[in-house]
């Protein structure tokens, strides 16, 4: 199933830099694995903004769930998930 999902991130400015960089890494390593996996296909930047859009390639809603709350970010983002169906008019799905 694919999903469109919007992340925003709002880190706190007393979060020590250290424990910040460190998160932003583990976030970073989690996401490239997830990619690599093929289960997050598109990943970009909202121009502006600490922000992304993503499309996730994943089995159900469980398994977005658990993807999306194990993002190491997850504790300081706001997160807007939207399902994707089949438009009728796509020319690629025949
Ligand atoms: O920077 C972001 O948009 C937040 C998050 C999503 C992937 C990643 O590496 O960081």
């Amino acid at each position: 199933m694919l999903f469109h999902v919007r992340m925003d991130v709002n880190i706190p400015h007393d979060l020590a830099p250290d424990t910040r960089s460190e998160i932003v890494a583990r976030e970073k390593a989690y996401s490239q694995e997830l990619q690599r996996a093929g289960k997050w296909p598109h990943i970009w930047r909202i121009v502006g903004e600490y922000s992304n859009f993503s499309i996730f390639d994943v089995a159900d809603n469980d398994e977005l769930h658990t993807v999306l709350s194990g993002l190491p970010l997850f504790p300081y983002m706001d997160i807007r998930v939207t399902a994707l169906a089949k438009h009728p008019s796509d020319i690629s799905s025949g």
